[in-house]
Parts: structure tokens; C-alpha cells; sequence
């Protein structure tokens, strides 16, 4: 990809997780359009085996700033840095085969690089996706929900280190969803990696420990999910839809029960 370029990363005195590991920056990125200003002043840093939440409102720019993490758009401001080399994979948020284009589950798998897992790891993926007996359908008859489980297995066989998700989960019934939300969840040893998902789903993306990063063209506010639903910008967006669960909290002052007395 042309517009990343990898970096060799000298050791600071700092040991850093292998979450935090830095994997992609995005520095002070825009993407402009007929005067239009689609994605604004956006800077990031993506760990190597961290999960980050993409949310905001139709037409924030998402998809736009996936595609230029993916390479598609190039930056018109701004730079994207990989801090090593990327293999990336992509769950697109729509994709349809035409009627026209023979097109079995198994052409599509047989793309992936053999190489980059063992038949064993192979094989994993296919089993938790439930692929096995869909190998030999034609794309183009695939449910919404058996189309995105293939697509997320072509992408996890080629073993990404920055899987990106855009929307994976639309349209989807409420048990394809939660088995795809399980397996990204927790993804086994040699498939970490480092996730961007890009979701409306706010009870998925609110809960857990992920960091959630809520775009409106420009970053209106990041954080984790209990800092993030607090602040102004996040209330603003989507306080309306969203109900914090009831957290308690103890809290500071001197008074005591009558029993700790
Ligand atoms: N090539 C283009 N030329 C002009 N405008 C564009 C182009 N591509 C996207 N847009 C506009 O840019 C805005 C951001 O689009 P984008 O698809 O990135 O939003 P999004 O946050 O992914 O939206 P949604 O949640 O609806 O999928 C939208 O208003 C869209 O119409």
C-alpha cells in the first residue's frame, strides 16, 4: 500500500504490552472531496492486538476512513504510518455476487494464502463459522448472515494482524449476530490481532473494554466505554439511544452504617 510506510520502531526504556504495541498511526488525516470535507483532522494510534469501536451518525465518515486505512482512498491531508508490515483483512459492510458469476463458498476460501495457517487453524475457522456445508453453495445464494461468516473466515485465513470490520453485523438475525460477536470476541492465540469495527450496535460496542472512538468527521471524543457515555459529545450523539446500565459506585465520605461502628 502506498501511502503507509512501515517504520522500524527503536525500544523505548518503557516496556510496552503487546496490545499497546503500536501497529498504525493515523496523523492529522483528512479526505476531501469537491470541496467537501468527508474525514477531518483524524489521528489515531491502533495497538498491535488492540479492538477499537468506530461509531457515529450516518455520513460521519467511517466508511471513508476505513477505506483510507485500507489503502482504497489516500489521504488529500495528513499521513498514515505502519509501524510494521500490515496484512490486512476486510469485512466489507455490503457485498453481492451476481447471479451471473459461478461463485462457490470454497472458490472464495481458496483464495487465502495456505500458508499462513495450518490445516488445523484452517480448519478452526471454518467449524466456529459453520462453514462446513456451505462449502460447495454458490455465494450468490447465501443468506445475508452466511455471506458475512464467510467473508469474515476468507478474512481471518489469511491470519490479517489489522482485521476491519465495517458493519459487520447489519442485517444479521439476533443469533448469527451473537455468534459472530462471540467469535471476534475472543479470537484464539494465533489469531489476535489488532480490530477496527465499525458498528451501530451501541449495547455491543458500549460493553466490555474496547476502545470506542466516535467519529463525526473529525474525532468527537474517545475513550473507554464507562469514560465515553459520560462525556457531552457522546450524550449528544447518542444519549437518547443509549442508557448507561446502572454502575454502583462507592463513594468517599466519612458516614458510617450503624453496624461499622
Ligand atoms: N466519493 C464521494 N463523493 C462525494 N461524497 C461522498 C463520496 N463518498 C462518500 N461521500 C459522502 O461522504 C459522507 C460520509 O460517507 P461515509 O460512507 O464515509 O459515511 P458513514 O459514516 O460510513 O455512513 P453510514 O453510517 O451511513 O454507513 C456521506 O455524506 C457520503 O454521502
Amino acid at each position: 500500500m502506498s501511502h503507509v510506510s512501515p517504520r522500524k520502531h527503536t525500544s523505548d526504556a518503557q516496556p510496552v504490552s503487546p496490545e499497546r504495541t503500536p501497529l498504525l498511526s493515523l496523523h492529522d488525516v483528512s479526505y476531501l472531496i469537491n470541496r467537501q470535507r468527508l474525514v477531518s483532522h483524524v489521528s489515531l494510534d491502533i495497538g498491535a492486538q488492540e479492538t477499537i469501536s468506530v461509531i457515529g451518525p450516518n455520513g460521519a465518515g467511517k466508511s471513508t476512513l476505513v477505506k483510507l486505512i485500507l489503502g482504497l482512498l489516500a489521504p488529500t491531508e495528513g499521513r498514515i504510518e505502519a509501524h510494521q508490515p500490515l496484512q490486512l483483512g476486510y469485512v466489507p459492510q455490503r457485498f453481492s455476487v451476481p447471479a451471473i458469476l459461478p461463485l462457490r463458498v470454497k472458490d472464495v476460501l481458496a483464495q487465502a494464502d495456505k500458508r499462513r495457517l495450518s490445516r488445523e487453524q484452517r480448519d478452526y475457522i471454518l467449524e466456529r463459522l459453520s462453514l462446513a456445508d456451505l462449502l460447495s453453495r454458490q455465494m450468490h445464494h447465501l443468506s445475508g448472515g452466511e455471506t458475512q461468516r464467510v467473508l469474515l473466515a476468507r478474512a481471518l485465513l489469511d491470519k490479517p494482524n489489522l482485521l476491519i470490520l465495517d458493519e459487520p453485523m447489519q442485517g444479521l438475525d439476533p443469533d448469527t449476530e451473537a455468534l459472530l460477536y462471540a467469535f471476534i470476541d475472543a479470537l484464539p492465540e494465533f489469531l489476535r490481532c489488532a480490530m477496527l469495527v465499525v458498528s451501530h450496535d451501541l449495547h455491543w460496542v458500549m460493553r466490555g473494554s474496547r476502545r470506542v472512538v466516535c467519529l463525526n468527521k473529525h474525532i468527537c471524543c474517545e475513550g473507554q466505554p464507562a469514560e465515553l457515555a459520560v462525556t457531552p459529545e457522546f450524550q449528544d450523539l447518542f444519549g437518547h439511544h443509549y442508557e448507561q446500565p446502572y454502575v454502583h459506585k462507592p463513594h468517599a465520605c466519612e458516614h458510617h452504617a450503624p453496624h461499622e461502628m
